[in-house]
């Protein structure tokens, strides 16, 4: 495995990092053992032959679905894992300095961002062992980065996020199909335009069962896909049991989130999930987030009204107050209880 560079990591994982137990055991085999162990198998969706019925099923019974035959080139790939590989290693300050100026930000420690891409303090909360670049994708194109390693992950990211913009469409068409959604209300569903990447890496950390490369969430978005490169961690909830999602090369995970949910009257799941680190390696991720247009009311007879940034606003105020996300069940129509009947 090769030698960690602390200087790249943000201070606060780097203790945890270390410990000599983990060096004592440190092997790439241990790495695949994990997951190989605790398998299971998902739905699948082959983008170059979509099924409708499978598509519908896999989107009610579990909220997730893997995709193959994507269309996106194995060299694409290839060259963002690596680039990406090559950012996080630069130092931790090298990192901040490297975003200023750009649409992109650098975070670490939470998952939970303000809308301008910076993190959201959330009081004590523990911290996430997690660290990422988000990036805005329909601002990459008006931007060059003077940093050459930066503008040629640029370039990387712009063309990854046409091929996500195309298969969130196609996805998100058949899915409006199975729904029978009004057409034009749908488009509205579903805005190109507010399409962002993230980047991650999960330090190695020693205390790997006790900590949260991310806590349990769902996503606020319509629809997420992610690549995980190979090291494994990320775990659905299905039927209250954690299952290891195995990251297989070449094919990538579509989760749906809480707008759909809301959209589809909850016939479809806003899946919760999670990511463990790794005590033997660093784990990349990249994923993909997709939002209903700005001003598109959500119509659905289990919501009240609401836009996404009515949503969004509410999850900010939640996890600033309470260091945590409710999520829709603000926006639910409150269940009536039946009055008891009059003797
Ligand atoms: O990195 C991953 O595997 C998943 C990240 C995730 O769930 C998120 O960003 O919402
Ligand atoms: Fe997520």
């Amino acid at each position: 495995m090769a030698a960690m560079n602390l200087e790249s990591y943000p201070p606060v994982f780097r203790q945890q990092s270390t410990s000599p137990e983990v060096q004592a055991h440190s092997h790439s085999d241990d790495v695949a053992k994990e997951f190989i162990q605790e398998f299971h198998s998902i739905p699948v969706v082959d983008l170059q032959c979509l099924n409708l019925d499978k598509l519908a099923e896999a989107c009610k019974n579990w909220g997730l679905f893997r995709l193959v035959n994507h269309g996106i080139p194995l060299t694409l790939l290839r060259q963002l894992q690596d680039h990406s590989k090559k950012i996080f290693s630069l130092s931790f300050e090298s990192k901040k300095a490297l975003v200023i100026s750009s649409p992109m930000s650098y975070f670490w420690g939470t998952p939970a961002l303000t809308p301008s891409g910076d993190s959201l303090s959330r009081g004590s909360q523990n911290i996430n062992w997690v660290e990422g670049f988000n990036v805005p994708v329909s601002q990459l194109s008006q931007f060059q980065a003077r940093d050459p390693t930066l503008d040629s992950f640029r370039i990387l990211l712009e063309e990854y996020g046409r091929h996500l913009t195309r298969i969130a469409t196609t996805i998100f068409d058949a899915m409006a199909k199975t729904l029978n959604l009004n057409p034009e209300q749908s488009k509205t569903y579903l805005s190109e335009s507010t399409g962002s990447i993230r980047v991650y890496r999960y330090p190695r950390c020693s205390s790997a069962n006790e900590t949260f490369g991310m806590e349990a969430h769902t996503d606020s978005s319509v629809l997420s896909i992610l690549n995980q490169e190979q090291v494994g961690g990320f775990e659905l909830l299905k039927d209250d049991k954690w299952l290891q999602i195995e990251p297989i090369p070449e094919t990538l995970v579509l989760n749906l989130g809480d707008m759909l949910q809301a959209i589809s009257n909850d016939e479809y799941k806003s899946v919760k999930h999670r990511v463990k680190p790794n005590k033997y390696g660093e784990r990349y991720s990249i994923c993909y987030f997709v939002f209903p247009s700005e001003g598109s009311v959500i119509q659905s007879s289990k919501y009240k009204p609401f836009t996404y940034n009515d949503f969004r606003a509410q999850v900010q105020q939640d996890i600033r107050t309470m260091g945590f996300k409710v999520g829709l069940d603000r926006f639910k129509f409150k269940q009536i209880e039946a009055e008891p009947a009059a003797s």
